[in-house]
């Protein structure tokens, strides 16, 4: 056999090989009763595709086998769910066996006892811990301030600047948090904290391939370098003496947390608030510049809010928050319209049968909400930025938006969100014009984001 035979045999061997791998593990997956579906490569699965194609994989698959298929991403064989009423149904019904099935990168990541991830007694735990640090009056009285004076210097001296919004909200997220949660976080190496922060996020959402460069390694080592720092913020404020007025103190209080659950705790508060926060201020800032007639409104609100203030630089009041209805508009429309969360996570915990399908126990769920936002039956003429739709009475709408969540895990973090992101949008719309600088371009999945930042021009109202 002359050399290109010879190549040519060994190619034909790969290729058979190849096919014969893919026929394989669908053969594996066959069980009676499974939704349609492909499984893609042993171990790794389609996940690559998944990530590469976002939504026209989901399209191209619902097309095929309907709003229901089943894959295998992030290490774990799923079923995709893109059917708006099983999804809900699904979220309302974690105690049949529904339990949140996030990645194991993310719980090896942001730890066991992380709010999002744990389920059961331990869930109602931590929890009821989050819930009580949030509470209604803390909010007013202790946090809302505390994010109004951070925003207030946060968004000082941007006039003539060109400000890439993508790292400054990213920035402001994190900075806004730790300090609300950790009173020394500003004198606690916090450039060092970020960068670690940022690998840990990068990590959250990977496969769990522990090799040196991955993702994963690089998150995992990260979260260790951060409960360091954190372990050392716990033992020295048990030993101090002083009274701190931070989350941190409030968390010390709580009874039967262990230091693992209460370090768990900060770091899912930072996590939590970070990536849905950080974006949705970017884009809200974003689809305003893009549409005059909303900022108009948007500043008419703004203004109107400080037109009552004995002295344009005093602070904004809870009450003053609780009144923006139009801010509280432009958010909603934004993460409408961006989709910041592009779906949920759930795991089943014993056979079960999910709109005449089976789904074996330790099957993962992805609970696919993105389509929800763009369907003109919930939202009319989808595509527009119109945040007027949410000051109609129309709640049925409402039922089919859930970038926030739905059941027992609705988000406890939304007000304290919704407030970080109406704050900065308060003194972005007082105090400055901007304007886009050319070159910005935006990718929509898995996340939003601005593959080379979203640079705007500043200057003075
Ligand atoms: C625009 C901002 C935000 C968005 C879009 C958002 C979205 C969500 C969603 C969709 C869930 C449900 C997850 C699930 O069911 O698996 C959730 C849960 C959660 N969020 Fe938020 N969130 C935001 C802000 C925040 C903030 C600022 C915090 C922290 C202060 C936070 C803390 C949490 C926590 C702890 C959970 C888990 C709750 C549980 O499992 O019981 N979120 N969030």
């Amino acid at each position: 056999m002359d050399f290109v035979g010879e190549i040519l045999v060994i190619v034909v061997v790969f290729l058979m090989g190849f096919v014969a791998v893919l026929r394989w593990n669908e053969v594996r997956y066959r069980k009676k009763g499974l939704p349609p579906g492909t499984m893609g490569w042993p171990v790794l699965g389609e996940t690559a595709v998944f990530f590469k194609q976002g939504p026209s994989f989901m399209q191209n698959r619902k097309d095929r086998y309907g709003n229901i298929f089943k894959t295998h991403i992030l290490g774990c064989p799923t079923v995709i769910s893109m059917n708006p009423d099983l999804n809900s149904y699904i979220l309302l019904n974690e105690k049949k066996g529904l339990v949140p099935g996030y990645p194991q990168s993310m719980l090896d990541i942001l730890g066991k006892s992380n709010v999002a991830a744990v389920h059961g007694p331990l869930h109602k735990v931590m929890r009821n811990a989050f819930l009580s640090i949030l509470n209604p009056t803390i909010m007013r009285e202790n946090v809302f301030p505390k994010i109004d004076t951070f925003m207030s210097s946060h968004l000082s001296n941007w006039s003539g600047k060109i400000i890439d919004l993508q790292e400054n909200t990213k920035e402001m997220a994190f900075l806004s948090s730790l300090n609300l949660v950790v009173s020394e976080g500003k004198s606690l190496k916090s450039e060092v904290f970020m960068q670690e922060f940022y690998a840990l996020v990068s990590g959250v959402l990977s496969l769990p391939i522990n090799l040196p460069g991955t993702s994963y390694r690089k998150g995992f080592k990260a979260r260790n370098a951060i409960l360091d720092l954190l372990q050392e913020i716990v033992d020295k404020r048990r030993d101090s003496p002083n009274k701190h007025d931070d989350l941190l103190a409030h968390i010390l209080k709580l009874e039967n947390l262990s230091d693992e659950q209460i370090i768990d705790l900060i770091i899912t508060i930072s996590y939590s608030g970070f990536e849905t926060v950080s974006t949705t201020t970017m884009m809200c800032a974003k689809y305003i510049s893009d549409n005059p007639t909303a900022l108009q409104q948007l500043s008419k609100e703004h203004i109107g809010i400080r037109e009552k203030k004995k002295s344009p630089d005093d602070p904004l009041t809870w009450e003053d928050f609780k009144s923006m209805h139009f801010t509280k508009a432009v958010i909603y429309e934004t993460m409408r319209l961006a989709t910041v969360v592009n779906g949920l996570f759930r795991k089943t915990t014993q056979d079960l049968e999910l709109n005449g399908f089976m789904v074996p126990k330790g099957w993962r769920i992805y609970l696919y909400i993105r389509e929800n936002n763009y369907t003109d039956s919930f939202f009319e003429n989808p595509l527009a930025f119109n945040p007027w739709r949410w000051l109609e009475n129309n709640k049925e709408h409402q039922k089919y938006f859930m970038q926030f969540g739905a059941g027992c895990r609705l988000c406890p973090g939304q007000e304290y969100g919704i407030a970080e992101i109406s704050a900065f949008l308060y003194y972005l719309v007082t105090r400055y014009r901007w304007k886009e600088v050319a070159g910005n371009t935006m990718l929509s999945f898995p996340r939003v984001r601005a593959p080379t930042g979203l640079q705007i021009q500043v200057w003075d109202c």
